[in-house]
């Protein structure tokens, strides 16, 4: 089969966004609709915390992964966005700032023995993903972060709209994130265009892609379980 053209594959890639991404999720949809409990909030940032710690770990994994030093270097900027580094605060200690706001401490949001079982299965499952299959697939899981900014300014407005109870300074993570975004997604994109040359690993890249976004529905799922409401 021929090769899909660099702009047939980019539409591939943003058709499962569209499809299947979080902002479709039920306690997504409940979030912005103001629907949440103060503890059903909780619930999300304490569990997806074990997503945040996760993601410079699953980074790293790829970095050892990359074909040359010119890549891996553009790719350490992921971790330190999240790790921070001697000067500058990163992504972890924001989400804890988040944490707090709700109403957790720090130890709390580090105590992993409580995250929910299918939240600690959807993220294991994503780091091993990261560190079993090639680099390029790993890299193609990571193009959520296409769809993210959409959801990430309505998740600024609506929180503050809705659950007034919420510090606004706890969203500082978000708002870093939209200044980070479009940088990483044109990182993300030129990688995996430019190298995702035969149909095969184009399809692959699609493929690890529904497979990021079943990471995160069932990531909401685990948590709408247990904490939501029933449906
Ligand atoms: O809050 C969100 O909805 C959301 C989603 C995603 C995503 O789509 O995976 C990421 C983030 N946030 C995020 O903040 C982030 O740093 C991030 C990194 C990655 C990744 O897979 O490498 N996804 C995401």
């Amino acid at each position: 089969m021929r090769p899909w053209s660099s702009e047939e594959f980019e539409a591939e890639l943003r058709a499962v966004g569209e499809a299947r991404y979080h902002h479709l999720h039920p306690f997504n949809e409940r979030m912005h609709a103001g629907d949440l409990t103060e503890e059903e909030f909780r619930g999300w940032v304490r569990n997806r915390f074990f997503y945040q710690i996760n993601l410079p770990v699953k980074d790293a994994f790829i970095l050892t992964k990359l074909p040359n030093g010119a890549e891996r270097r553009k790719w350490i900027k992921r971790i330190t966005d999240h790790d921070g580094t001697a000067e500058v605060e990163g992504g972890i200690e924001r989400w804890v700032r988040l944490g707090e706001a709700v109403g957790l401490t720090r130890d709390e949001l580090y105590d992993t023995r409580t995250v929910l079982p299918g939240v600690r299965f959807a993220v294991d499952a994503y780091v091993d993903f990261c560190r079993h299959k090639p680099w390029l697939e790993a890299v193609a899981s990571a193009m959520t972060e296409l769809f993210a900014p959409d959801l990430l300014s309505r998740r600024i407005v609506d929180v503050q709209k809705h659950y007034p109870w919420l510090d606004s300074r706890g969203l500082e993570y978000f708002r870093t994130r939209l200044t980070q975004q479009p940088a990483d997604i044109a990182h993300l994109l030129g990688l995996v265009l430019d190298n995702a040359r035969t149909r095969e690993q184009q399809e692959a890249c699609v493929r690890a892609l529904e497979f990021k976004c079943d990471v995160l529905w069932t990531l909401l799922d685990a948590v709408q379980l247990a904490h939501g409401k029933a449906e």
